[in-house]
């Protein structure tokens, strides 16, 4: 593709963590760190958290062993231009997206993630369900430090790494975007996701969010579910030793995500994703920011 055909868009968000949608369905498009930087800018560009890049699985390097079970595959950049490999919202808008295009059914479908399969229901319209996999917790404790102060945290993997940090008050966060809280490089050789948290009820929290590449964000997918299994350890709850499921409501800035752990260890999650506009990038703008 050159950088003089019109390139579509489309802007998506789920519990307002917002994206970029760009539709390459034969992976064409060369999308450098810089360019979708420039996407994402929310003064010179479109403005986003992120971008999905929508690519058949055949047709990109990372997904093709995954084509044979699921047809589409997630290319997810962070709003600085780098690869994370899963977005938990993410998922729910290209679900979304795919079936606004008429690339799917409205059912069970799955998508490709550099993370592995997700499994997705997806009905015509309202929320949408992902099965975002089993959560790993290394044994190991983190520490969480901003602007001076430190809390202990739990270290989740749910196909990216998180630090999550018990509070007691989400005022503790202070202004994630002018001061970034971090985590041991040691632990996070590659940077790390960081949620604050705090109980609002039985199995009720509400958390803030640094997102490695994004900063500050109204909502983390992967993040609530990291969330809930580190409230669940942290309350004595584990469904793979009881053999029952266990759900918390996980309250973020832009809404509210419903998240269960079931016996077999995976992790479903359950929120809204909206398409909310579409266009073409205007092509001299769009030189520019692919040169
Ligand atoms: N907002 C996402 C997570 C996106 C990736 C993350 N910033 C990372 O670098 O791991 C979500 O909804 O999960």
């Amino acid at each position: 593709m050159t950088s003089t055909q019109r390139l579509a868009f489309l802007k998506g968000h789920g519990t307002e963590n917002d994206f970029v949608i760009v539709p390459d369905p034969d992976g064409l498009l060369d999308l450098s760190a810089t360019a979708v930087a420039r996407i994402c800018d929310r003064r010179a560009g479109l403005g986003g958290d992120g971008v999905l890049r929508v690519v058949r699985s055949a047709a990109h390097p990372e997904a093709r062993d995954q084509a044979g079970e699921a047809e589409w595959f997630m290319d997810y950049r962070n709003g600085d231009g780098s690869i994370a490999e899963m977005c938990g919202n993410g998922v729910r808008v290209f679900a979304r997206y795919l079936l606004h295009a008429g690339l799917v059914e409205a059912g069970d479908l799955a998508i490709a993630t550099r993370a592995g399969i997700r499994r997705v229901h997806l009905a015509k319209s309202g929320d949408v369900t992902v099965s975002m996999g089993r959560a790993e917790l290394p044994e190991e404790s983190v520490v969480v430090t901003l602007d001076g102060r430190s809390w202990p945290a739990r270290n989740v993997n749910m196909g990216n790494p998180h630090a999550v940090a018990f509070v007691a008050d989400l005022a503790h966060a202070g202004d994630l975007r002018d001061v970034p809280p971090f985590s041991p490089a040691a632990v996070y050789p590659d940077g790390v996701n960081i949620e604050f948290v705090v109980d609002r009820g039985p199995h009720h929290v509400a958390m803030r969010v640094h997102e490695r590449g994004s900063g500050e964000t109204r909502s983390c997918g992967t993040g609530a579910c990291a969330v809930a299994v580190a409230a669940a350890r942290r309350d004595g709850l584990d469904p793979a030793a009881t053999g029952v499921p266990v759900t918390y409501t996980v309250d973020v800035l832009g809404g509210s995500l419903t998240i269960t752990e079931l016996p077999d260890g995976t992790v479903e999650m359950t929120g809204p994703a909206e398409i909310v506009a579409e266009g073409t990038f205007e092509a001299a703008w769009l030189a520019g920011a692919l040169a």
